[in-house]
Parts: structure tokens; C-alpha cells; sequence
């Protein structure tokens, strides 16, 4: 196997964002992209490799088929549709559902033995459907989560109390959609707890602003794509921290939808967006934090969300 070859599947805007983002920042030796639309994944992969000259390393770029998921590292699902203004995640999912399964089948028949990342929408959902249809374990099929929501979450914080985005530790968990919360009681800022940081900085945050904090982070993709029909950005940069952690074996802990086996007294036989430590074989275990009676109501309530979405389908 390859370690260092991602084959993405769906050339559309979060696909191309991703892929444009691996180039920049030189995260992988091979990228191979997919799309039923093949003519769209072939020019894609003509423009990208036309940026290979100001790239940080070489590069192999190709458009390409199903055989090539064989010796994958990854393979990176951002194949479907999104959402139209007013449309919420969940309303995509039986359409995204069957694109999910036969993608997934077409994968495995290559032989392919890596990790798969799912993005499409709803994510959570759709990441339990391609792991019963890959026959993986658990460990190697995850979904980018609420890591988005997480970046979005650390983003706002840090426009209140003008400190760097990356000193402030702060979790969206919960569904990657209208159920997910802030958990604000293992939020810090520099290793300071967030609640001594609100009262340290009255002039800055209050604790009555938390609120439309989290409203603006629940709300960003409905408010990007009303303005310009999609996001994708955001999301191509949260993949390749998801990459980087994978291909380079760092146990990275990432808000990502994984399997829950437990760690939380949750509903079973879900995938959500939890903390994990991810490493180059997957998912190495979800990390269990003391959530306030709260946030344990709010994680509750999104895994039942969850769970009547994938109880409809009939698994
Ligand atoms: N997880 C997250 O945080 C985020 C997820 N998304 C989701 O990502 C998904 C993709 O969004 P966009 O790129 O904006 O959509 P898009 O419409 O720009 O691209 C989708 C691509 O999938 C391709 N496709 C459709 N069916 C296929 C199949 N059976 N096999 C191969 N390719 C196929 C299409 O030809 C198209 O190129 C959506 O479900 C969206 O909701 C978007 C943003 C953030
Ligand atoms: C579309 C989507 O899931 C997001 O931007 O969060």
C-alpha cells in the first residue's frame, strides 16, 4: 500500500477544495480524483497539475478510476449533493445514501484495504452507512465530524478576545448539523478555562454573548450558502489536518464522527462527532471528557437524532 496516495472521490466544490488544498501545503506524494463526471474530473486534474510548479514538493495528480483505490492510503468521499438555501443536512440523506453505497462498493471491489473519510452530507449518517457497506472495521471509516464546526466555533472565539484562533482549545461535539453544542466546559484559551477567561476580560466577552456564539457556528453553513450556494473552504482545509493526521502517525486528537463503542453512555451503533486520536491506523480511541450534566443531555439528544435517521433506513 501506497501510505502517502488519497484517491477523492467527487470533484465538486469541497472535493476540489480539499485537493487544492493538499497541493498547497504539499500533504501527499499522490492524489487520484474520481467523479461520475469524468470529463470534470480529468480538467480538474489538468488545472491542478499546472499549479505543480509553485507547489512545496512533487507531486502525482491524476484523474482515474475505481482500480486505483486498490493501494489508497485514503480514500476521501465528497461525492452527492449539497444542500440548497433552506435545505438541512438531514434532507439529504436518502439521496446521498445510495450515491454512498455505490461508491463504496465500487471501492471495495479494487481490493482496497486503507481508511476511508467521508464528508458528504449528513455526514454522521452517512459515515455508518459506508461502514456497514465496506465491511471495515470501525477504526478505519470515520467522517470529518464536527471538526468544521469545531474550526468555526475556535474562529468566533477568537474575533471576541483577540487571541490566535490556534491558542484557543474549544470542542463542538455532537451531530455535524441543528443538534450539535459547544462544550463549553473543557473550553480553554491558552490552557486558562474559558470561564476565568470570560471574567478576566469583561471588556471583550460576556457570558450572556456564549449564546450567539454558538447560534453563529450552528448557523454558518446555512448563512454562507444563502449568500453563495455552497462552503467548501473550510471544510478542504479541515480534511487535510484529518490527512496530515492520518498519513503522518501523528494521534492527533480531532472532533471527528466516529464509531461509538461505548466511551460515551450514549445510543450504540452510531457514528458522531467526538474527540479522537487519530494515527495512521485509523481511529486509535475516542477520548472521553467529563461533560456537565448539560452537555450530556445535548450529546443524548443528538445520537437519538442520529439514531432514528439510520433506524429509517433500515439497517
Ligand atoms: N462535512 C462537512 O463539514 C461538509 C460537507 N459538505 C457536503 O459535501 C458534499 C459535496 O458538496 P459539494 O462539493 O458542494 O457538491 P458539488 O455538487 O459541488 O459536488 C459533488 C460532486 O459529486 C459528484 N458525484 C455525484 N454523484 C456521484 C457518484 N455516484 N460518483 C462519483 N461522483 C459523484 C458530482 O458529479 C459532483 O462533481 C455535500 O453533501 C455537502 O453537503 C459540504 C461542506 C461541509
Ligand atoms: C455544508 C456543511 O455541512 C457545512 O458547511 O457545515
Amino acid at each position: 500500500m501506497s501510505q502517502s496516495k488519497v484517491v477523492i472521490i467527487g470533484t465538486g466544490f469541497v472535493g476540489m477544495s480539499y485537493a487544492y488544498a493538499l497541493l498547497n501545503q504539499g500533504t501527499v506524494e499522490e492524489i487520484v480524483l474520481i467523479d461520475i463526471d469524468q470529463r470534470k474530473a480529468e480538467g480538474e486534474a489538468m488545472d491542478l497539475n499546472h499549479g505543480l510548479a509553485f507547489a512545496p514538493r512533487k507531486m502525482s495528480i491524476k484523474s482515474g478510476t475505481y482500480e486505483d483505490c486498490k493501494d489508497a492510503g485514503l480514500v476521501v468521499i465528497t461525492a452527492g449533493v449539497n444542500q440548497k438555501d433552506g435545505e438541512t443536512r438531514i434532507d439529504l440523506l436518502n439521496r446521498n445514501a445510495k450515491i454512498m453505497q455505490s461508491v463504496v462498493g465500487e471501492v471495495m471491489k479494487s481490493g482496497f484495504d486503507g481508511i476511508i473519510l467521508v464528508a458528504t452530507n449528513p455526514v454522521d449518517i452517512l459515515t455508518y452507512v459506508v461502514w456497514k457497506a465496506s465491511g471495515l472495521p470501525s477504526s478505519r471509516v470515520i467522517g470529518s465530524g464536527t471538526s468544521l464546526d469545531t474550526a468555526r466555533l475556535r474562529y468566533e472565539i477568537s474575533q471576541y478576545i483577540h487571541i490566535d484562533v490556534r491558542n484557543i482549545h474549544a470542542y463542538i461535539l455532537g451531530e455535524h448539523g441543528d443538534s450539535e453544542f459547544v462544550c463549553w466546559s473543557n473550553a480553554n484559551v491558552g490552557g486558562k478555562p474559558f470561564k476565568d477567561v470570560i471574567e478576566s476580560m469583561p471588556n471583550h466577552i460576556k457570558f450572556s454573548d456564549l449564546d450567539a456564539i454558538y447560534k453563529d457556528v450552528k448557523n454558518a453553513a446555512y448563512d454562507i450558502i444563502s449568500r453563495k450556494r455552497a462552503t467548501y473552504y473550510g471544510i478542504g482545509m479541515a480534511l487535510v489536518r484529518i490527512t496530515s493526521a492520518i498519513f503522518n502517525n501523528e494521534n492527533r486528537i480531532l472532533p471527528i464522527s466516529v464509531y461509538n463503542d461505548g466511551v460515551y453512555d450514549i445510543e450504540k451503533d452510531l457514528y458522531i462527532g467526538l474527540p479522537a486520536v487519530l494515527n495512521k491506523n485509523g481511529v486509535d480511541h475516542v477520548v472521553r471528557l467529563n461533560l456537565d450534566s448539560e452537555e450530556t443531555t445535548n450529546l443524548k439528544k443528538s445520537a437519538n437524532i442520529l439514531k432514528t435517521n439510520i433506524n429509517s433506513m433500515n439497517f
